[in-house]
């Protein structure tokens, strides 16, 4: 079995890769995140996975023999991508447009080894209770929404806000279990044998 990296340097993707039991080394994969003209969102996300996937590869010593995971996730309203918040305002700003309303999440996986690279995207909807000012601007407080795409986290406070969610909770979260086991698997990385063995 080929040696697994997870290109990313989000600790809600470790957590969530070490819970299917994938052994893994993690590395980082800073590539520029700015959208193309005329992109549409799911395209985004998943040129962005692959590319967080080949800039792993890269940093990797030549010579190694290993699969390389990226993945990218974008809350999306309207048609439009929302961020990670810049600062106070903007979060209040991404929150309050959120409230009360069904958004769109969508996270992109991609796995490539030194042959091909194979990619998923897998759209999640979640429903927000409306949310007031005063609690915007709380959240922000927390320090929560900083480093959150949309400026909240699900697994966190932000659950507080979520009053429906269709799909895939994990794929909120940053990283789609299902699809990433079943992608590791055309790879020849199993998560059962692992988990079989403790
Ligand atoms: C919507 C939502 C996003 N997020 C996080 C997951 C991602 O870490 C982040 C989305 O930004 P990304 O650009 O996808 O990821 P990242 O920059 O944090 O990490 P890397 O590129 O190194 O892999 O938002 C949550 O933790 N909870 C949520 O509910």
């Amino acid at each position: 079995m080929k040696p697994l990296y997870l290109a990313s340097g989000s600790p809600r993707r470790r957590e969530l890769l070490t819970q299917i039991g994938v052994p893994f080394t993690a590395i980082g994969a800073e590539i520029d995140e700015t959208p193309l003209d005329h992109e549409t969102p799911s395209a985004y996300v998943e040129r962005l996975a692959r590319g967080k996937a080949e800039a792993g590869r890269q940093a990797l010593d030549a010579g190694v023999d290993g699969c390389v995971l990226g993945a990218d996730t974008a809350v999306v309203l309207d048609g439009r991508i929302l961020g990670k918040p810049v600062d106070q305002a903007d979060s209040m700003t991404m929150l309050l447009s959120l409230s009360g309303r069904e958004h769109e999440v969508l996270t992109a996986i991609a796995i490539l080894d030194g042959q091909r690279c194979e990619s998923r995207v897998v759209r999640s909807l979640v429903r927000f209770r409306s949310i007031t000012e005063q609690e915007a601007a709380a959240y922000w407080a927390s320090g929560e929404p900083r480093d959150k795409a949309g400026g909240y986290g699900i697994q966190g406070l932000g659950a507080v806000f979520v009053a429906g969610l269709e799909g895939s909770y994990s794929a909120v979260v940053g990283l789609p279990l299902c699809e990433t086991a079943e992608l590791l698997g055309h790879f020849g990385i199993p998560c059962w044998q692992t988990l079989n063995a403790r």
